[in-house]
C-alpha cells in the first residue's frame, strides 16, 4: 500500500469523543481494526452485495474492475471499502486526497506512476481543482492524460497513456461532484449510517482483536451512543476499555461501559457536552424557539460555525432539533430526552424569541 497523503476531513469536529473525524489516536489503530475482506465487513449489505458481483464479474473476466464511487459521511468505511477492493482484486493500492491534489500536474505525476490494475483511491474526491478533475475524465475514460508542456502560445500537449486502473472516489457530498465525474463511475455507492445491531458486530469485532472482553450488553451499551459510525463504535470502546481496566477488572459489560462513558460525558443517545449545551439553550432559555443560530450559538458560548457545523447536523438526524425559517426549533423529542417538560400551550414557538443579531 502507497499513501501519498494522510487523507483529511472537513469536519470541524477533531477531538471530539463522538467526532466522525479520525484523530491521530484513530489512524494509529485503525489499521489494525480494519476488515481485510467483504465477507469481514460489516453492514451495508446492499453495498457489499453490489460490489461483490461488481468485483467477481471483472476478476473472472481477467479485467480491472470498473471505476468505484462511495459516498457517505466520514467514519462509516470508505477507505476501509477501497482497501478491500484491491485485496480482493489482489491489486497495489495507492491513497491520496482531493486537497492533495491541487494542480493537473500532481494527478499527472501519481498516474504515470500507476501499475497495471492499481486502485487509486481518492478521498475527497469534491475537494479536487478543476484542472486536475479534468485531466481526470480523460484518465478515466481513456486511460490516457494530456501533459501540457510550456506556457501561453507556445504549449504543447504531450498524450500519456496510462495502464488500467481502478480509480475509487469517497466523497461525504456526492451532490457536489459535476455530473461529468459522476457519470465515469461504474458503480456508486451510498453508505448509510449504521444500525445498532451492526455497530455491535463491530464493536465485538474489535473487542476481539483488541483483547477486550465484552458482553452483549456492554457491546449494546456502547452501540446505541455511537451515531451509527463504526469510527466512533471504536474509539468509545477503547475508552470504555481505559475505564475498565483502571477501575475493574478489565471485563466490558453494560454497567461498565455506561459509567465510562459518563466520565467522558457521552449520554445514552450519543450526545456529547456541546450537543447537550445547544439543547439545553433552546429548551431552557428559549422555551424550545424558535431562536435564531447567532442567538443560540451566544447563549452557548461558541462560534456559530461550531454550533451550525459540530452540533446540529447529529441533533436534526436524531430529530431532537429542526431549522426552520424562523429559527432552530426542539422538537417533542428534545424535552423527553433531557427529562423536561415543555412549556404548557407552548410546544415550538412558545416563547417566540427572535434573533437579535439575525439567523
Ligand atoms: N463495515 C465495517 N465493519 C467493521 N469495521 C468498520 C466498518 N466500517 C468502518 N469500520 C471501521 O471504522 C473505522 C473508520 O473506517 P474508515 O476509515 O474506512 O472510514 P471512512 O469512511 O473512510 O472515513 P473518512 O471519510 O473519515 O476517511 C476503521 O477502523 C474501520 O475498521
Amino acid at each position: 500500500m502507497n499513501w501519498d497523503s494522510t487523507p483529511t476531513d472537513t469536519a470541524a469536529d477533531d477531538g471530539r469523543l463522538v467526532g466522525a473525524a479520525a484523530d491521530g489516536e484513530d489512524q494509529a489503530v485503525e489499521a489494525a481494526l480494519r476488515p481485510k475482506s467483504l465477507a469481514e465487513f460489516v453492514g451495508q449489505e446492499r453495498v457489499r452485495e453490489q460490489l461483490d458481483l461488481v468485483l467477481k464479474a471483472a476478476r473472472q473476466r481477467g479485467a480491472t474492475a470498473d471505476h468505484v464511487l462511495l459516498s457517505g459521511a466520514p467514519g462509516l468505511g470508505k477507505t476501509t471499502l477501497s482497501m478491500i477492493i484491491a485485496a480482493e482484486m489482489e491489486a497495489p493500492i495507492r491513497i491520496t486526497s482531493g486537497p492533495a491534489i491541487q494542480h493537473a500536474g500532481d494527478l499527472a505525476a501519481i498516474l504515470s506512476s500507476l501499475q497495471e490494475g492499481e486502485v487509486l483511491f481518492l478521498d475527497e474526491i469534491h475537494r479536487m481543482s478543476r484542472p486536475a478533475e479534468e485531466m481526470l475524465y480523460m484518465a478515466m475514460e481513456d486511460f490516457r492524460v494530456d501533459v501540457i508542456v510550456g506556457k501561453g502560445p507556445g504549449a504543447t500537449a504531450i498524450p500519456l497513456e496510462l495502464p488500467p486502473f481502478t480509480l475509487v472516489g469517497a466523497t461525504t457530498r456526492a451532490g457536489l461532484l459535476p455530473p461529468p465525474l459522476r457519470d465515469r463511475f461504474g458503480f456508486t455507492a451510498h453508505m448509510e449510517f449504521y444500525a445498532p445491531g451492526e455497530l455491535e458486530r463491530v464493536i465485538h469485532r474489535s473487542a476481539e482483536l483488541l483483547d477486550v472482553t465484552i458482553d452483549a450488553s456492554g457491546a449494546a451499551e456502547i452501540a446505541g451512543r455511537s451515531r451509527g459510525t463504526p469510527r466512533i463504535a471504536n474509539r468509545l470502546l477503547r475508552r470504555v476499555r481505559d475505564y475498565a481496566q483502571v477501575k475493574a477488572d478489565g471485563d466490558v459489560n453494560q454497567d461498565i461501559a455506561a459509567a465510562a462513558l459518563k466520565v467522558y460525558e457521552v449520554d445514552g443517545r450519543g450526545l456529547d457536552r456541546l450537543d447537550r449545551a445547544v439543547l439545553e439553550a433552546l429548551l431552557k432559555l428559549f422555551g424550545g424557539g424558535p431562536v435564531g443560530l447567532s442567538t443560540l450559538s451566544v447563549a452557548v458560548g461558541e462560534e456559530r460555525e461550531t454550533v451550525e457545523e459540530v452540533a446540529e447536523p447529529f441533533l436534526v438526524r436524531e430529530g431532537l432539533l429542526a431549522r426552520t425559517p424562523r429559527g432552530r426549533v426542539a422538537t417533542p423529542a428534545a424535552w423527553a430526552h433531557l427529562g423536561l417538560t415543555p412549556p404548557s400551550g407552548g410546544g415550538p414557538g412558545g416563547t417566540g424569541q427572535g434573533d437579535l443579531f439575525g439567523t
